[in-house]
């Protein structure tokens, strides 16, 4: 793992600093991103992990500046060191900034950051209206229900790399065999519907994979497929990686498959970064109380394929009540009475390459 980190290029990709994000609901704010920081380089693929309901996705929808309504992202930056393909001149772009309808992030989606998500049935979504191009469409992640396949990945190809209509079409097809979809050359000029729904997530990944994209986000992508069709597509993953210097962004609830992924890992509980830290250490030497506790019934990470977080004692919080000081305390093993509940914890460096924030590593006075 760690030569692998070696061989790769180091240049940081996207920062995350601080990022906040609130639903504003009728029942109050829900702050499903409170304070989050993340680093991706290219070539290099961090894996987030934590329990549903921590702010993995929304994290992940906010580089794609897609937060959907009633969300805003309400403060914190995130810089996306974009490099010009033909100069190589980097330029970096905070894209909170930027107008989630506008041209540039328009280019940026899809082209430069692919996404994939668990979400096999909203890609039939009817949410396309006439005017958008078909290829914006698709970036954002739903196909076209009266449109073909071939069509619609044509498209989507041409919008973002400098290839012909035939060459898309080739690519197109080739991309869908390697995602393991049986005859591609016949299949490419189906309706979506005519597609079972885990080949429609198929699709999804060899749409997302043949536009190149410098950094996939890939939210849970294989989950819903079986275990030979998940390897076969993470194989495809790993070469794009390996031969475009591509930074994926990997969540998912499946330990054995980050292990397998993932150069580091950052883990997530209510809306922050907890603990982040290389695989092996993140493994072997969980700091946080809450990454200790996610990790204890795992008997042997990476020996199997389908290992799922577990679930840990206590309730995630209320959303609309808050503990104060440490978020985690109400469940923590580890909790220091009349420390934990006052302050909140920093993040911290507790050893090379690996940061926890929690007040077990934190001189505080109370
Ligand atoms: N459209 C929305 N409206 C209101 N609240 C939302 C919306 N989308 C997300 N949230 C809230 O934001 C918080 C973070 O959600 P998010 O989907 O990022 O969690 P997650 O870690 O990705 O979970 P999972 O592992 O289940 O996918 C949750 O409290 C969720 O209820």
């Amino acid at each position: 793992m760690e030569d692998n980190m070696e061989s790769k290029s180091k240049d940081l990709f996207i920062e995350v600093k601080d990022l906040h994000v609130e639903f504003d609901v009728r029942a109050g704010i829900v702050k499903a991103v409170d304070g989050m920081f993340l680093e991706i380089r290219r070539g290099q693929t961090v894996g987030v992990i934590g329990e549903s309901g921590c702010g993995k996705s929304v994290t992940a929808r906010a580089i794609m500046n897609m937060i959907p309504k009633p969300g805003k992202i309400t403060g914190g930056e995130i810089l996306y060191h974009r490099r010009n393909r033909e100069t190589g001149e980097v330029q970096t772009i905070d894209i909170t900034k930027l107008d989630p309808d506008g041209e540039i992030i328009r280019q940026i989606r899809g082209g430069e950051i692919g996404m994939i998500f668990q979400e096999p049935m909203s890609s039939l979504t009817p949410v396309y209206t006439a005017g958008q191009h078909i290829h914006e469409a698709v970036s954002l992640h739903r196909l076209i229900p009266v449109k073909k396949l071939g069509d619609q990945m044509v498209e989507t190809i041409v919008a973002h790399r400098k290839v012909t209509k035939e060459e898309a079409r080739e690519i197109a097809i080739e991309m869908l065999r390697k995602v393991g979809i049986p005859k591609p050359e016949q299949r490419v000029d189906s309706y979506p519907h005519q597609l079972s729904g885990g080949q429609r997530q198929r699709v999804m990944i060899a749409i997302a994979l043949s536009c190149q994209p410098e950094m996939l986000i890939a939210d849970e992508p294989t989950t819903a497929l079986d275990v030979s069709i998940e390897a076969q597509i993470l194989d495809v993953m790993r070469d794009l990686q390996n031969t475009m210097d591509m930074a994926i962004m990997f969540i998912t609830h499946n330990l054995g498959v980050v292990a397998e992924m993932a150069e580091e890992i950052v883990v997530m509980y209510m809306g922050k970064q907890v603990e982040r830290a290389r695989v092996v250490d993140l493994f072997y030497k969980p700091k946080h109380p809450y990454t200790q506790a996610l990790l204890r019934s795992i008997p042997r990470i990476g020996k199997k394929s389908d290992v799922r977080l577990a679930t840990i004692e206590g309730m995630v919080p209320d959303p609309f009540h808050l503990p104060t000081g440490c978020v985690f305390h109400p469940r923590c093993p580890m909790f220091m009475p009349g420390k934990c509940d006052k302050i909140e914890p920093s993040n911290i460096q507790v050893d090379d390459h690996h940061w926890a924030r929690c007040l077990l590593y934190e001189e505080v006075k109370v």
